[in-house]
């Protein structure tokens, strides 16, 4: 279907919004009146640069409070849209949006309303207007779009249809499924915008906290079907109020938001009883787990030290770069030090396992993702790759499934992974989790990245409270959990370590034997065990050897997580974790206690108090 988007959800002037919805490939816009009023272009400039961008001007909006009003104030209402019908015909546009009365509708009457929008269509079909007339969820008598559809509908009029809106369907919980019962040459014009599970009235979750498709809890798919099989031909268009996206890169906002619309309709188009006026793109290959992460260092022996002393490999220097490779069971941290001058340790990138390679580089294309270039040289495996949005570079692996990849080889002089393999012993037997933080302009867009490329799922939102702000994380995961990403906005300015979790199946002796090679974990208060004890009402042998370890703990309903996390190394740091049973969530109280003591360390490093060290030798 044709793609649109309205201008409120982009920041710039009109004409900077004009120019990125064109390069990001959306095929219109619905112009947004407050963005001509403060613009010091003409309707017929606005119009002329729409056309040379190759962009359709599909609707002009709002037109407020008209319906349901008494007699005197219908005659001012009228002269008001006049004005505003010329207007859209200056622009060239053909539709006109009408919200439901908020401010001064009196009469609750769908017979005076209707009859109210036949004058309302007469003035429209006068200036070549249709008026799509839309029901805000906080309208003062229309705020259901079943009865918007009621009025238009007894109105009669053919320059009179409805505007649906998905916020204001799915925020009032009201079943989109109706939508099939409204023919389609009468559903004038559709707005999607999907939005986080939030309790809040519902004005101020509309202005603010609208997302794009796919980045919160709503089923848009399923709402797309339904305008698709109404037999609605018109454009699918983005109407997206963020308070972030809003001062957001223009152009960055532009593709993000069209990366969202080509994702919801293939989502659309995959449903069940989908008509095919939906368009697919190639399929979604979920990745089936982790084939390495890559951390990028000027040096990296601070990182290897760490690796060594959570019992991993150093299994060999890369045949060409300055890249060395660490293992343990299938899990694979690649150490590269090309072109990262000046770099502290970070986490550059992650190679994923996945069925297809190609199919989802073809996914990636049709939803506009960059590739990530990696030069290779003669006999090394070339990797299909992407950069997400916040700047971590993924790579795909579809060889060797199940067994060592084939690019180990070109790792030399290290130590084999057999016979010594520390995973047979109790120690790192998998990647388990990758952890990401990012500021808030790229949170939402990395959510789409993993839903839409990688088909990941998102439990939902969680925050923690850190000495600096809120911690706000997204759990992005396959079905299986074998790939999990955390996404994490860190609270403005501050950069919290991503971090690599590894998981093993005895993190008591991997702590034990660690703390023997010189690591000080991660100081856990002895506060914290109080509480554990409190709330879990652990016997003393368990909580003592907690405490020893200075573990943290968590127990569901089907399983226990038992964990440590290594200190920062740069910006990077490793968790070690145990999963005991069918334990499948996130340990959420913890992320608090780790906030607070990664800090701790922070300002005893920047104080050059020894309670900060990593290796050893120091008593605490
Ligand atoms: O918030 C508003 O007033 C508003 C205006 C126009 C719309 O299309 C809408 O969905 C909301
Ligand atoms: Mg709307």
């Amino acid at each position: 279907m044709r793609t649109s988007i309205a201008t409120v959800c982009l920041s710039g002037s009109l004409e900077d919004k004009l120019y990125a919805c064109a390069d990001a490939g959306f095929d219109g816009v619905e112009i947004f009146e407050p963005d001509l009023v403060v613009s010091d272009r003409s309707p017929e400039e606005i119009r002329a640069l729409a056309d040379r961008l190759g962009l359709s001007l599909d609707l002009y909006q709002p037109f407020r409070d008209f319906e349901g009003v008494a007699p005197d104030l219908l005659e001012d209402n009228l002269r008001r849209a006049r004005e505003r019908f010329a207007t859209a015909r200056r622009l060239g546009i053909g539709t006109v949006l009408v919200c439901s009365n908020v401010a001064t509708a009196t009469v609750d009457d769908d017979e005076v309303s209707a009859a109210q929008l036949r004058r309302l269509g007469d003035l429209a079909a006068e200036h070549g207007i249709r008026v799509a007339f839309e029901a805000l969820a906080w309208g003062r008598f229309v705020d259901d779009y079943r009865r918007s559809w009621r009025i238009a509908e007894r109105a009669g009029h053919e320059a009179v249809g409805v505007c649906l809106d998905s916020f204001h369907i799915l925020a009032r919980g009201h079943d989109p499924a109706g939508i099939e019962e409204i023919p389609g040459d009468k559903i004038f014009f559709v707005q999607l915008a999907d939005a986080p599970a939030l309790t809040m009235d519902v004005l101020s979750w509309s202005r603010h906290h609208r997302l794009f498709p796919g980045e919160g809890a709503w089923d848009l798919g399923a709402f797309v079907r339904h305008v698709a099989r109404a037999g609605y031909g018109g454009p699918l268009s983005l109407e997206v109020f963020n308070d972030v996206f809003r001062q957001a890169d223009t152009r960055r906002t532009a593709e993000h938001a069209l990366r969202s619309l080509v994702w919801l309709e293939d989502r659309a188009a995959r449903l069940p009883g989908s008509p095919p006026t939906l368009q697919r793109i190639a399929d979604p290959d979920v990745p089936t787990g982790f084939d390495y992460v890559e951390v990028k260092a000027e040096d990296t022996g601070d990182v290897e030290a760490v690796l060594g002393q959570l019992g991993m490999t150093f299994r060999g220097q890369h045949r060409t770069k300055p890249v060395r490779l660490w293992s343990s069971g299938d899990s694979r941290v690649v150490l590269n030090e090309q072109h990262a001058r000046d770099e502290a340790p970070h986490l550059a990138g992650v190679g994923l396992r996945v069925t297809d390679a190609a199919v989802v580089s073809d996914r990636a294309r049709a939803l506009a993702v960059s590739p990530a270039s990696r030069r290779t040289q003669a006999g090394e495996l070339e990797m299909a790759g992407f950069v997400a949005p916040s700047g971590l570079e993924v790579f795909l692996n579809d060889r060797d499934l199940g067994d060592e990849p084939a690019w180990v080889a070109e790792f030399e002089h290290g130590h084999a992974a057999d016979p010594s393999d520390p995973a047979s012993g109790g120690g790192v037997r998998a990647v388990d989790h990758v952890n990401v933080s990012h500021g808030r302009d790229a949170h939402d867009e990395a959510v789409l990245f993993c839903t839409s490329v990688l088909g990941l799922r998102t439990p939902p939102a969680t925050e923690a409270a850190g000495p600096h702000g809120l911690v706000r994380s997204q759990v992005m995961r396959s079905d299986d959990g074998r790939v999990r990403l955390s996404l994490n906005v860190a609270p403005g300015g501050v950069r919290h370590p991503d971090h690599v979790a590894l998981v093993c199946d005895d993190v008591v002796a991997v702590a034990q034997r660690a703390r023997e090679r010189g690591l000080r974990p991660v100081p856990v208060p002895d506060n914290y065990y109080d509480d554990l004890r409190a709330r879990f009402g652990l016997d003393g042998q368990v909580l003592a050897t907690l405490r020893e370890h200075r573990l943290l703990f968590d127990r569901s309903a089907s399983g226990e997580f038992w964990h440590f996390y290594t200190p920062r190394i740069g910006r990077l740091c490793f968790e070690i974790v145990q999963r005991v049973g069918d334990y499948d969530v996130y340990a959420t109280d913890n992320t608090p206690v780790l906030l607070a003591a990664q800090d701790r360390m922070d300002r005893a490093a920047a104080a050059g108090t020894p309670t900060a060290g990593r290796s050893g030798g120091r008593s605490s």
